[in-house]
């Protein structure tokens, strides 16, 4: 099936680093189309995160910026400036990749200063940008070390300090803390964020982790089956996503998103409604259902509850505890209801619980659909 193309656009930029466009890009693969033709443009200065589940094309629409690999069509500027048949020694770019790539017999300070070494920078000026980019990085003292004499976390740090000191305004990073711990992903999370706003950095980074995105992007360019899903600010993809992908991509739990008939709600038939876990309210009035089951998390609890042929996932703060009894009522507020026309391809809603029974539901005080809360 040919799909429309898909488009995205960004904001706001920094004034100095150069901003990519991608024209009708595509890639394939033999038969396998990997990327399908698409536009986008990656504001100079931002730090922009592509985001999708394994296989959607992120590493791909990466390897063709970094000029690694070839687009099967469409062009990539760079500032304005036409870089598709460029080799990637030429275009601007630095890339930092999962694995670090540090030489294992080279010391710290060889391995940031491989690249300058390469590209005949004098000794001093290598000597001075090495000693800035280790301080502003934490690695003053470990310059002497070689990667095996140092922890995942350092490693990493001397892989990003090899990519700054090249000067490059465009920065590209692929799944850069898969391989570390929870913590130490947390912490350089913040610091490759600090660092990219110091700088000013273009910084386009490759995550499925949408945790990673929504903490660290400007701007998230979501991917599936290679194509862009939605573009937007973190808030806006979570707060309007266009698509039931998108609605259950971000988010943890992701959206509720069933049938529209099963809330009630009025609507063409195929209609998918969503709700986030946060956004429904146990009240006196509204859509009778049943407490399933909880699951407490400290500072919340995630209730689950059938209502009618829907389970639904309901997130409250833990110190209102659970309602008195296992049948309830649920509200919302009325912006907090998404519609999602019906999509073509497979459906991708959640299967009815067929061990909940809409007759017997709880008597919510006389009201057959659910009332939005105020
Ligand atoms: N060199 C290649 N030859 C053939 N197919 C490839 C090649 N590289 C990638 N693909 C295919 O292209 C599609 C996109 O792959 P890509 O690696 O870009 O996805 P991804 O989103 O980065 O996935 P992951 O998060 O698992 O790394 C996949 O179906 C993959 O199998």
């Amino acid at each position: 099936m040919k799909r429309a193309k898909s488009t995205c656009v960004a904001a706001q930029s920094l004034p100095d680093a150069p901003g990519l466009i991608l024209h009708d890009l595509s890639k394939d693969y033999g038969t396998q189309r990997a990327i399908e033709t698409l536009g986008c443009e990656i504001r100079g200065g931002e730090f922009t995160v592509l985001l999708g589940p394994s296989g959607c094309g992120k590493s791909t629409l990466l390897r063709m910026i970094a000029g690694f690999e070839t687009p099967t069509g469409g062009r990539i500027t760079l500032g304005g400036r036409d870089i598709t048949a460029l080799p990637s020694s030429q275009r601007d770019i630095a890339m930092v990749f999962q694995n670090y790539a540090l030489f294992p017999h080279l010391d710290v300070a060889g391995n940031i200063t491989f690249g300058l070494n390469v590209r005949r920078v004098p000794r001093a000026e290598q000597r001075q940008r090495l000693d800035e980019v280790a301080r502003m990085m934490g690695l003053d003292a470990l310059l002497r070390r070689k990667p095996a004499q140092l922890s995942g976390g350092q490693q990493q740090r001397v892989a990003l300090a090899r990519a700054v000191i090249s000067g490059r305004p465009v920065l590209l990073m692929d799944e850069p803390l898969s391989n570390l711990d929870a913590k130490l992903r947390a912490e350089m999370r913040a610091e490759i964020r600090a660092l990219q706003r110091r700088l000013g950095l273009t910084l386009i980074y490759v995550t499925h982790d949408q945790v990673e995105a929504m903490t660290m992007a400007d701007r998230i360019i979501l991917l599936n089956a290679g194509r862009i899903e939605q573009s937007g600010t973190p808030e806006q993809i979570y707060s309007r996503p266009a698509t039931p992908f998108a609605a259950r991509f971000i988010g943890s739990p992701p959206m509720n998103l069933v049938p529209a008939e099963a809330l009630g709600i009025a609507a063409p038939p195929g209609t998918s409604a969503g709700l986030r876990p946060e956004d429904i309210e146990i009240a006196e009035t509204g859509l009778p259902a049943r407490l399933v089951s909880h699951e407490y998390l400290g500072a919340d609890l995630l209730i689950t509850v059938a209502a009618g042929s829907a389970r639904l996932i309901l997130r409250r703060p833990a110190r209102l505890g659970l309602p008195p009894g296992p049948e309830l009522c649920l509200r919302w507020a009325p912006d907090a209801l998404h519609r999602f026309a019906p999509q073509p391809g497979p459906a991708s809603l959640p299967t009815p619980d067929p061990a909940s029974d809409p007759a017997s539901g709880p008597a919510c005080a006389a009201e057959p659909a659910p009332q939005p809360a105020s």
